[in-house]
């Protein structure tokens, strides 16, 4: 039987998604009487989003799964100003082309994820440049500053955790809160939206975004808060040491993709095929309970599963056949990371290159410490080069660091 749009708090509560919710009676009263629209907005900050954001998106593709209604709303506006939120500093003024830029990126990612169009439980994609570039300053300081008192506003860690840093915050950035509070009212009133969503650190703006509408309208909206999901070792998913994961193609590799879910840490399978895949509840226990090497069976079933989501089918079982080979047949496999060098590169060179190490330092440190293979064979000479007499596999020289990572050069010339 498929799920109905009351099921939506109770998924989103048993699959983990819920950090706080600031009436969950409203919200599940609001179900009870039909299917309701809700959005989450992201900010044109880069070309991608990544594994982070990748929460939000998933509630967004509950939400439509269940018959309700998703917004997307792309910060087109926003994203001029600049969220200060849990930053030690302003953020780079981006220009209005690397903003459109940043936006078609962005946008691409969701067709994947939710099915748009016109009606019922289409999703829809609105940009809040729309409707915050037309306001005239005047008159937004009447409408809308008067409902806003500095008091309060000083008191939102976004603001207070600068200023008791004694870091500067431009007048700029003091406005975030109120755009980002515009755009809730906004869509409450052009789309009927009762439900703002995001990740923990969006509290602030939520609530602004409710008071604001509460006291304009006398509506009353609801907003809802994702933990803000951290890996095994503590660290807030999205940036790794390596680079962001991000989600599209252009910025990582399918295989990269697939390899990062692999690699789950034991402790975080569990929560991973949570919030990261469909998978029923009673599969996900079954998994989960895996022990002893078994449960790299159930990272590939996260991997192949959220590769599936984000990147399409094909895209996941190439990816896997691709790791088999690598780690099981000691072949090259075709997916893997590749760039073309010239006879007599180094070692040290081509491992940057490959991204295998962050730095020449770095590289020579790994070849020293023993964890640099060439085609499959140790390697301990950090001057080693790269030439004509080296061994080809099916054409290429396949490098390694650990176990785990992996790259191909192909011989120029
Ligand atoms: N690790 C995470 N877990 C859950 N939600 C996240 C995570 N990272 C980001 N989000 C949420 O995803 C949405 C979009 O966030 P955004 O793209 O601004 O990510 P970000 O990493 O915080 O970006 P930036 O570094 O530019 O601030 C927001 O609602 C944010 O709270
Ligand atoms: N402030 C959000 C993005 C956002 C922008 C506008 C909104 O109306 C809602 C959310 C973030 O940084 O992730």
């Amino acid at each position: 039987m498929s799920a109905s749009h009351i099921d939506f708090l109770r998924i989103l509560k048993e699959r983990g998604f819920v950090h706080q919710i600031t009436d969950e009676a409203a919200l599940a009263d609001q179900l009870k009487k039909g299917p309701i629209t809700a959005y989450i907005g992201f900010d044109c900050t880069a070309p991608s989003l990544h594994v982070g954001s990748l929460v939000q998106i998933m509630m967004l593709r509950w939400l439509q799964k269940t018959g309700n209604k998703p917004i997307v709303l792309m910060g087109g506006g926003t994203t001029r100003i600049g969220d200060p939120t849990g930053r030690d500093e302003s953020r780079k003024m981006l220009t209005d082309a690397d903003i459109n830029a940043n936006m078609d990126g962005i946008r691409s990612i969701f067709s994947q994820f939710l099915t748009f169009g016109d009606t019922g439980s289409d999703a829809i994609m609105v940009n809040n440049d729309d409707w915050l570039s037309k306001l005239s300053y005047i008159e937004m300081l009447r409408d809308v500053g008067t409902h806003f008192t500095i008091n309060r506003m000083l008191t939102f860690d976004s603001v207070k955790l600068r200023l008791e840093r004694e870091q500067p915050m431009t007048f700029l950035e003091f406005n975030y809160m109120i755009l980002q509070a515009y755009d809730f009212m906004e869509l409450h009133r052009r789309h009927k939206c009762v439900l703002q969503m995001g990740g923990s650190d969006q509290w602030g703006n939520i609530v602004n975004g409710m008071e604001l509408t509460r006291r304009t309208d006398g509506a009353h909206v609801i907003g809802l808060t994702t933990p803000l999901v951290t890996l095994a070792d503590g660290k807030k998913m999205g940036k790794t040491a390596a680079g962001a994961v991000w989600l599209n193609e252009a910025q990582l590799p399918a295989y990269d993709y697939w390899q990062f879910w692999r690699n789950t840490q034991d402790a975080d399978v569990g929560k991973f095929l949570r919030l990261f895949t469909e998978l029923p509840m009673d599969e996900v226990a079954r998994l989960e309970a895996l022990g002893g090497s078994e449960i790299n069976h159930a990272k590939a079933v996260l991997a192949n599963e959220a590769t599936t989501l984000c990147r399409g089918r094909a895209a996941a079982e190439a990816a896997e056949a691709t790791a088999r080979e690598v780690f099981e047949k000691g072949g090259a496999g075709e997916d893997l990371p590749t760039i073309s060098v010239k006879a007599g590169t180094s070692l040290v060179d081509a491992l940057v290159g490959l991204g295998l190490a962050s730095s020449k330092g770095d590289a020579r440190r790994q070849i020293q410490q023993g964890a640099v293979k060439v085609n499959n064979n140790a390697v301990s000479d950090v001057d080693a080069v790269i030439d004509a007499g080296t061994e080809l596999i099916d054409g290429k020289i396949k490098l390694s660091k650990g176990k785990k990572n992996h790259g191909l050069l192909s011989l120029e010339g």
